[in-house]
């Protein structure tokens, strides 16, 4: 069996020359491999010696005097390996890692050779004492040796023998005749494997290129790319369209010949105005290009006004319409068929009503009969926020106006409600100062955030509501003449239920069917109980009665019908005492209504208007009264139904009612 010996500087590329050799040649040679650093000389009269490169070549046979047969092989890197090194950006600095000061020479000559150079190569082996610092190695196949702190290693595993280096083997070893067929198809296998990988490559190439031209010009802004030198590269449809020029004529020239200058502005385009802007795009860190993007104002307005109307199903929704408002009352019907007529108009409307009447039910249907009705209807109530914190309600702040603002600044109510609906509920109670912000605001229809400088125009309708006398209000000085007038376009009372009495049994039945179900009232309640609430004056109105209606449909047991003394306690006395005139003076009477505790909670909703349960709990143990949260919520439900408190949740929160403040000061 012919023998072949096989020279390397590590054992790791003998061992890979050796695996090739074997992969053609098969079991018929006996084939060894050695290091210089080994012994040799013992073995050199085999049928071929080979040296893995020149450097090996000149290392061994300036050791050796003997003759022997040798070649010295060409090695070429791997093409597959190739792709990953060409990625690398153009000169960088990269470490070149093998075994020894020699290899790495070798390698680094080799893919120069083969024209990889357009990054700077360095060498590292083990041992040496300074090296070059970056964060890319190549290695063939020796990646365990690379250094600490190299963040991407490119393996290009050991070089293999070059096809001439093959035929030399071959016909030294006299057998081209017999393997030269195979060794054509073996590196015929690897063009083949070069040309699949690029056919693949150039059809992936095409599929993106075609989802890239889809996904541009199936957008709605003119979208253009440009290299560095500003070259239109790439541009979608709509750009075309809207520049109204072929795709040729626009394709490699400078985009400074068709925009005058590129900063973000509203430009005229063929009569389009159209929101110009530029940004300038990286890749892997490195400024590539430029896309501008073409945005015409008409889709803008579009896209705004489909955001306001989405805001509307949230929180900012008004639920009620007309025809939620029950009441057949000559003066009910005739102030439902003018707020209706009010709707029509743009114009600001002023309710005013006792509390409970429904005043926020008629903004919400005037707001939902008027053509703003598929945008926000936003409400704000001046006596349930803090005054500090009203204005940017409001109008909304800048990032950093104020300690303690938002990130990214905050939008104010008004804009919120652009296009739609602003619901100023209680207005008989803003402060003088935020009266002349509102005048400014309702002369102008235009905002300007706190800390900002900038004026937003808004477009919006104001309905203001109060249960003050807001002309007494002007006369004491309390409310601004000139806001009473601007607010008092078109005037709408809310009437009282005392005054609207034929609606009392229309109501009771209305909120009963909703609570339980069951609209037949005679068989609920007992015709004394009917007559007694008939009688009632309702200073609560309208909220009162539903409150009332839930305490009754709560307590109810079946079979039994709801009597006089199974109304709440303080409806009967008052009655009796007062034959239901003078309600609000049967001070007496109403002392009873509630405990120590009750009342003590009733002062502190007065004191600290929006407090929740939580807070009064923690107050009531401190001064105390040792109040649980459980407890404070069934005081508060009691207070609510007796009309002294109104529970609201979010901003609006828990409110003293007028009654309320009235027993407070008993
Ligand atoms: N016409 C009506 N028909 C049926 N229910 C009504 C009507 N008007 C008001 N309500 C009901 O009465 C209650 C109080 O209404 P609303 O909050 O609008 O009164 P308000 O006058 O705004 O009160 P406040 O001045 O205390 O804010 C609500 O539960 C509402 O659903």
């Amino acid at each position: 069996m012919k023998k072949i010996l096989i020279i390397s500087f590590g054992e790791h590329t003998g061992l890979s020359i050796k695996a090739q050799l074997k992969d053609i040649l098969g079991d018929k040679f006996e084939i060894i491999n050695l290091s210089v650093d080994d012994s040799f000389d013992y073995c050199l009269y085999t049928d071929l010696v080979i040296f893995s490169s020149e450097e090996v070549r000149d290392i061994c046979l300036l050791t050796v005097d003997k003759e022997f047969d040798f070649i010295v092989l060409k090695r070429v890197i791997r093409h597959e390996c190739i792709d990953e090194i060409l990625k690398i950006r153009e000169n960088k600095d990269v470490l070149v890692v093998n075994d020894t000061e020699e290899s790495c020479k070798e390698v680094i000559n080799q893919l120069k050779k083969q024209g990889i150079d357009h990054v700077k190569y360095y060498q590292y082996y083990p041992g040496i004492s300074e090296y070059k610092e970056t964060d890319v190695a190549i290695t063939p196949g020796e990646s365990h040796l690379v250094p600490n702190g190299i963040k991407r290693v490119i393996d290009i595993s050991a070089r293999r023998m070059d096809v001439t280096s093959l035929i030399e083997v071959l016909m030294k070893l006299n057998c081209i005749e017999e393997y030269g067929s195979l060794v054509s198809s073996y590196f015929y296998r690897d063009m083949i494997n070069i040309s699949k990988k690029y056919i693949n490559m150039y059809q992936e190439t095409n599929r993106l290129k075609e989802i890239l031209t889809n996904i541009l010009d199936n957008q709605k802004n003119g979208i253009i790319y440009t290299d560095i030198e500003n070259r239109v590269f790439v541009l979608n449809e709509e750009a075309i369209n809207l520049l109204n020029i072929s795709r040729q004529d626009i394709i490699g020239k400078d985009i400074y010949t068709i925009f005058k200058e590129l900063k973000e502005d509203i430009i005229s385009i063929n009569n389009r105005e159209v929101l110009v802007s530029k940004e300038k795009i990286k890749s892997n860190n490195f400024y590539s290009g430029n896309m501008i993007v073409l945005n015409e104002v008409k889709h803008i307005h579009k896209i705004d006004d489909e955001l306001r109307k989405k805001e509307r199903s949230k929180e900012n929704y008004a639920r009620y319409t007309f025809d939620d408002m029950v009441g057949d009352s000559k003066s009910v019907t005739k102030s439902i068929d003018l707020a209706k007529k009010v709707a029509k108009t743009n114009s600001t409307v002023l309710i005013q009503g006792e509390t409970g009447t429904g005043k926020e039910v008629l903004a919400q249907a005037i707001h939902n009969e008027s053509e703003r009705k598929d945008y926000p209807f936003i409400a704000i109530n001046f006596a349930a926020i803090p005054e500090n914190l009203i204005e940017s309600e409001l109008f909304g702040y800048e990032e950093g106006a104020f300690t303690g603002a938002k990130k990214g600044g905050k939008i104010g109510l008004f804009k919120k409600a652009h296009k739609g609906t602003i619901f100023l509920d209680e207005i008989g109670d803003a402060s003088l100062y935020l009266q002349s912000r509102l005048l400014r605001v309702l002369q102008e229809r235009e905002i300007t955030p706190v800390g900002s400088t900038e004026t937003i125009p808004i477009d919006i309708r104001v309905i203001a509501a109060t249960n003050k006398e807001l002309f007494e209000e002007v006369k004491l000085k309390n409310f601004r003449e000139d806001l009473y007038y601007r607010l008092n376009v078109m005037p709408i009372y809310s009437i009282p239920l005392r005054n609207r009495k034929e609606d009392i049994k229309l109501l009771l039945k209305y909120y009963l069917s909703k609570v339980t179900k069951n609209n037949d009232l005679s068989s609920f309640f007992t015709e004394d109980a009917i007559r007694l609430l008939e009688d009632y004056n309702w200073p609560g109105n309208i909220r009162e009665l539903v409150n009332v209606v839930e305490y009754v449909s709560t307590i109810k047991e079946i079979g039994i019908k709801i009597d006089i003394n199974d109304l709440p306690k303080y409806i009967v006395e008052l009655i009796n005492k007062n034959g239901n005139k003078d309600i609000f003076e049967a001070k007496l009477s109403l002392e009873q209504d509630l405990d120590e505790k009750e009342l003590w909670v009733l002062r502190k909703i007065y004191k600290y208007e929006g407090i929740g349960r939580r807070t009064l709990s923690i107050i009531s143990y401190e001064e105390g009264y040792d109040i649980g949260e459980g407890r404070i919520r069934s005081i508060m439900k009691k207070l609510r139904l007796y009309g002294y408190i109104d529970i609201n949740k979010g901003l609006k929160g828990t409110k003293i009612l007028k009654k309320g403040i009235e027993r407070v000061n008993l």
